[in-house]
């Protein structure tokens, strides 16, 4: 599970984060919605201990990510949204490389890196270098790097980007499959069916803060939408009138 208390991220004079409160609990698929610039990426890097908040606490599995980020760390994977990859290491040894971070190695981590290769369809792709993959390839190649050591919480910044759609309906089989097994999945989305589909709850980010946090039918009650799905609910939040008014200063 995953606490964070008062979360605060600056840069400069600018507030992209404003105090987030937010508990996900074991075995909880979590989605973050927001439009872009709302501070998604920003929390999400600050939750994995790549980013250092400004102020607040984040716990990892009861552990204080900013007091042992080591020991919180060690709990974690993380997807960014921009894949990093060393190109000269070819994807079996990247996913052997990761494992071994967490010092993990031997015939189980051989063997879980086989399996997450062949649901992805990288098995042929094993031993070739990673210069040679499509952004595609490198996006399941990160993915299943971050489920290889088998973290208690994982953590994506979008994750359905670059992927067809055969390997985004894995994804979604992995994320529910994972999570049912008491682990827990925070991602943030731009698709909204996607959200919908997938996550336990989610919270809409919009300027920094939560304007809008709970189950599907916990946010229809707060927006008093009645049956409305998602989209409009997400679009009451955060402005749907945006390319009308556009067009009443083009005079369209
Ligand atoms: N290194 C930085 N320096 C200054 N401002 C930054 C920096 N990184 C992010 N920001 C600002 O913080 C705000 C939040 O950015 P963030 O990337 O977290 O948004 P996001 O919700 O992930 O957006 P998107 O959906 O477009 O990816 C934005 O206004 C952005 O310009």
């Amino acid at each position: 599970m995953i606490e964070i208390s008062k979360l605060v991220k600056r840069y400069g004079d600018f507030t992209a984060v404003k105090g987030i409160d937010l508990v996900v609990p074991r075995g909880e698929l979590f989605g973050f919605l927001g439009p872009n610039g709302a501070g998604k990426t920003t929390t999400l890097r600050m939750m994995a201990g790549i980013l250092k908040p400004t102020s607040g606490s984040i716990r990892v599995a009861g552990v204080d990510l900013i007091a042992d980020p080591a020991g919180a760390k060690s709990k974690l994977g993380f997807i960014p949204d921009r894949p990093f990859i060393y190109e000269k290491l070819t994807g079996a040894e990247f996913l052997r490389f990761v494992a071994g971070l967490y010092d993990q190695k031997g015939d189980d981590v051989e063997h879980r890196a086989r399996e997450l290769l062949a649901l992805f369809d990288l098995e042929e792709w094993r031993d070739e270098l990673v210069e040679s993959y499509s952004h595609g390839m490198r996006q399941k190649l990160i993915i299943s790097s971050a489920f290889v050591h088998r973290p208690e919480v994982i953590i994506v910044d979008e994750p359905m980007v670059g992927l067809d759609p055969k390997a985004a309906r894995i994804l979604k089989d992995l994320f529910r499959e994972y999570t049912h097994r008491g682990h827990t999945i925070i991602f943030s989305t731009h698709t909204l069916e996607v959200a919908e589909s997938l996550c336990d709850r989610l919270a809409i980010i919009v300027h920094g803060e939560i304007k809008a946090y709970g189950t599907m039918s916990d946010l229809r009650q707060q927006l008093e939408g009645g049956e409305k799905g998602l989209e409009e609910l997400f679009l009451r939040l955060t402005g749907e009138n945006a390319a009308r008014d556009l067009m009443d200063v083009l005079d369209a």
